[in-house]
């Protein structure tokens, strides 16, 4: 039997969390053979830790052969002591009308003061996964705030648009979804992404090929996949919780499985005409469990260069917008 693995989760009482904590109990984040314990970090708010208090007792209801103990906190040091994951969801979610950006002061906040706690107690081994909005920016905000921590620890998630990409492309062509590999989402978890369909293949042919279409792939493919979020506020009322929490399982799944090639934010290095020192989507293929390299290998053309120079923009105003709270 393996030791048990520490997953903390902010905002654990929340929507997303809801959704998320009994996959990850039931072995679907870790695997079949890897137990973990459950520390839960909520707001300091009565409600939200009574909130908690019912999680908890459902997960106690599930009998999970998987779960070998859960904490309830609302101490930072408390939730992330000895954590070999961190799970960054605790945050506040925009509503209609708001881009993920206007929550830049608020929850900016929450991660700075994450960030300087995780760094100071979590795991040797620790990694960072960061789901609030706006997600890549937060994730630099909570990095920057490390000494001990390499930086390539803290991603941030865009996994959800790539699974929007890719179910998008198998609707348009009528095929299984599983015909469509390669698609990866590039820049910012916002309306200014780009998911690179140039690159995607569709039963092993380049998708362009396939869909013969490049006004849709430039257009209304780009539009929609960058716009899901706010067309869930719309038709749901509340943002997208299940299929965020669904896409964080498969975030943490594929960065701990070797081989696995999957789109994440990450620390920019330069990479693809990305300001160094943003946290921007791109593809990554895992080395060895929590550890990745991104793939440097793709030829961008005119088009995915003007999207990509539009959402490298984007990150470089929030990083500015935010530079008095990380300096
Ligand atoms: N990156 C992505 O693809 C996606 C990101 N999101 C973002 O995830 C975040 C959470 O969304 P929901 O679960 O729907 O929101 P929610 O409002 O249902 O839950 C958030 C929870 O976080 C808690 N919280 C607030 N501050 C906290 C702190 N300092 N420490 C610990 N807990 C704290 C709240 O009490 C609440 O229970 C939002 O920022 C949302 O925009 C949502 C969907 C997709
Ligand atoms: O749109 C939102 O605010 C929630 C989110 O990040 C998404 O669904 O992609």
């Amino acid at each position: 039997m393996k030791s048990p693995l520490r997953v903390a989760v902010t905002g654990a009482a929340g929507q997303i969390g809801y959704s998320l904590l009994f996959r990850i109990a039931s072995g679907a984040m870790f695997g079949p053979d890897q137990p973990v314990i459950l520390q839960l970090l909520e707001a300091p708010i009565e409600k939200a830790i009574k909130a908690l208090e019912g999680v908890a007792m459902e997960l106690d209801d599930c009998a999970f052969p998987l779960l070998k103990g859960i904490v309830q906190t609302s101490d930072a040091s408390v939730g992330f002591k000895d954590a070999n994951w961190c799970l960054l969801i605790g945050a506040k979610p925009r509503g209609p009308g708001m881009e993920r950006a206007d929550l830049l002061k608020d929850n900016g906040k929450i991660f700075i003061a994450q960030g300087q706690v995780i760094d100071a107690v979590a795991a040797a081994d620790a990694r960072v996964a960061v789901v609030g909005n706006p997600a890549n920016t937060n994730c630099m905000i909570a990095a920057s705030q490390a000494k001990r921590l390499p930086a390539e620890r803290f991603t941030a998630m865009v996994r959800l648009d790539q699974n929007r990409a890719q179910t998008q492309l198998a609707k348009k062509t009528g095929v299984d979804l599983t015909a469509v590999q390669d698609i990866f989402i590039y820049g910012n978890h916002s309306p200014t992404m780009f998911p690179a369909f140039a690159h995607a293949k569709i039963n092993g042919q380049s998708a362009p090929a396939v869909i013969k279409d490049d006004a849709w792939l430039q257009g209304p493919f780009c539009e929609i996949v960058g716009k899901r979020g706010a067309a869930i506020i719309a038709a749901r009322g509340a943002s997208s919780a299940a299929s965020a929490a669904n896409a964080l399982v498969d975030h943490v799944r594929s960065l701990v499985t070797p081989g696995a090639v999957h789109s994440v934010a990450v620390k920019s290095e330069g990479r693809y005409g990305f300001d160094a020192n943003v946290w921007a989507g791109m593809p990554v293929r895992t080395t060895t469990p929590g550890s990745y390299e991104v793939i440097t290998g793709y030829e961008m053309d005119a088009f995915a260069q003007s999207k990509i120079a539009a959402t490298n923009k984007e990150l470089v105003d929030e990083r500015a917008f935010v530079a008095d709270m990380i300096s």
